[in-house]
């Protein structure tokens, strides 16, 4: 089997996976994974597909700039320049983008703090964080509309080979060395996410939440 096949074999079994937990709401989210590195080329979802579907025109190879790096009528996705910024500046492998709820409404309640801030659940660990009581944090960003400023802005947060940041009222961007850190990154985020959202509701409805 061809590397391009094994890698794109992997980065379908993780889409599948987000589809079936409801992560790509109206064509939203995108997702990439290394296929090379010398020269860098990487497979990513073409622009404006349903990704709950699985086809054999859900993903497109490109080079170290986001542009197909064969013939193709595909279109990379339009935020394909975030996933150049993070495979350019670090040996992740593998960049996963979803539109949830609670990621939205996360990155609204904190936008005005500049990031959001968790601590004292067990769920931390899938972070590799052991310490008790550890605390992460994830940046949250303007949704500036033109792609590169997005992209220029986002890459300020891209600080090591596995990552996360918020975009805000948009979703959240999480990378990793592998498909399955990145998936499990996401999860451990989106479960913190909608923790918070809970704890925020049951709060102000007076109940005893700490
Ligand atoms: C309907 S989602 C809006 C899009 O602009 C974008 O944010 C997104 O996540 C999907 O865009 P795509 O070009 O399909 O990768
Ligand atoms: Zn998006």
């Amino acid at each position: 089997m061809s590397i391009v096949v094994k890698k794109w074999n992997e980065l379908a079994e993780v889409k599948a996976e987000l589809a079936a937990r409801d992560w790509f709401f109206a064509t939203s989210g995108n997702l990439s994974i290394k296929v090379t590195d010398d020269p860098l080329t990487f497979l990513v979802t073409a622009s404006g597909k349903d990704k709950r579907k699985q086809t054999d025109e859900d993903f497109l190879l490109v080079d170290a700039a986001g542009r197909p790096a064969e013939k193709t009528h595909l279109k990379p996705s339009a935020e394909t320049l975030l996933h150049v910024e993070i495979y350019n500046r670090t040996n992740a492998g593998c960049v996963l983008h979803v539109h949830t709820v609670d990621n939205n409404i996360i990155s609204d309640v904190y936008a005005a703090n500049g990031e959001a801030v968790f601590s004292g659940q067990e769920i931390i660990k899938a972070f590799g964080i052991w310490e008790e009581n550890a605390e992460v944090r994830i940046p949250i960003i303007y949704n500036y509309a033109d792609i590169p400023t997005l992209a220029q802005q986002f890459s300020t947060y891209i600080h090591g080979d596995a990552g996360a940041v918020l975009i805000h009222n948009h979703g959240i961007t999480v990378w990793g060395r592998t498909a399955f850190e990145a998936k499990k990154h996401l999860e451990a985020w989106e479960f913190l996410f909608r923790w918070q959202v809970k704890r925020l509701l049951l709060q102000r409805a007076g109940l005893p939440v700490g």
